[in-house]
């Protein structure tokens, strides 16, 4: 794996990105002579702000012409903004955007990027999305919004991969942040299909959830209709490609949220810099 730094001062270059990024505010005022000695303020990274560099940073890969497939979740969606802007500044053409999401559909929608569907682009040029989690190996968990489905079958057609995050979505081993790793079930009988995923995984502590709508109790509905049970592990759970093959084994499982060997590139904002993680 090939890792490339880019501290702030360099990846903000001639400080334009970072500025319609929103990183940097209007030059200071001239110092009024008790505040002379001070230095200027320095505006804090928040999360939504590495969020966005990362996001910006990601659509540098994207050329006119490209089939893009468009991820979803609060960083893919600057993503999708950028897009849409470099498009409506006559930076970008030709783009065709392949969405993994009802949600990220209505926002490409709205900002007029033109899309279509994996029926008539089977193979798409590049997808951008963010991950839940990320591993050394650059395996991913993703589905905590929900989405894992299409965007699985989005980003396993694209030629290449590119993910993006914030530093805190980093860990040692996948399920290890002790959130959610989400499975998406039919809901037929699916009291059943999560006994037997927390049964597969009995040794590395489990538990299985369905996932529901806090103020109601109402199971959440992905968009292909079927409900989320989030596993959630104490221990490590070993060989990835094990483990998948065992959850896809069960006739209840539609898919699960680990996302294994698919990432090609993965970008990593953190509070001192960019990290370009390539496959
Ligand atoms: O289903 C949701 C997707 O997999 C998201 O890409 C993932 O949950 C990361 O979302 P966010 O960028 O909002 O943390």
């Amino acid at each position: 794996m090939r890792t490339m730094a880019i501290p702030y001062p360099h990846f903000l270059g001639s400080e334009k990105p970072a500025m319609e990024a929103g990183l940097l505010g209007p030059p200071p005022s001239p110092p009024s002579s008790s505040a002379a000695s001070l230095p200027p303020p320095v505006a804090a990274l928040t999360q939504d702000n590495l969020k966005r560099i990362a996001a910006y940073k990601a659509v540098d890969y994207v050329q006119s012409g490209m089939v893009v497939g468009l991820g979803t979740g609060s960083t893919a969606c600057h993503a999708v903004d950028r897009i849409a802007d470099l498009l409506r500044q006559g930076k970008l053409s030709g783009i065709v955007g392949i969405p993994t999401s009802t949600q990220t559909h209505q926002q490409a929608l709205s900002l007029g990027i033109p899309l279509s569907d994996l029926d008539s682009h089977p193979s798409l040029d590049l997808a951008i999305d963010g991950a839940d989690e990320v591993d050394p190996y650059l395996n991913l968990v993703k589905g905590r919004g929900g989405s894992l489905l299409r965007e699985k079958m989005v980003e396993g057609a694209c030629k290449k991969f590119v993910v993006i995050v914030d530093e805190s979505k980093l860990v040692k081993h996948l399920g290890g942040s002790g959130l959610a790793m989400p499975v998406e079930i039919v809901p037929f009988c699916w009291k059943f299909t999560a006994e037997r995923l927390r049964l597969l995984f009995e040794d590395a502590g489990c538990a299985a959830k369905l996932r529901t709508f806090s103020e109601t109790g109402e199971p959440f509905v992905t968009d292909n209709k079927n409900y989320i049970v989030d596993l959630y592990f104490k221990k490590d759970i070993g060989d990835l490609k094990a483990a998948s093959d065992a959850i896809l084994r069960l006739a209840g499982v539609v898919e699960h949220g680990m996302f294994i060997d698919m990432a090609t590139t993965v970008i990593v904002a953190g509070k001192l810099g960019v990290k370009v993680l390539n496959k």
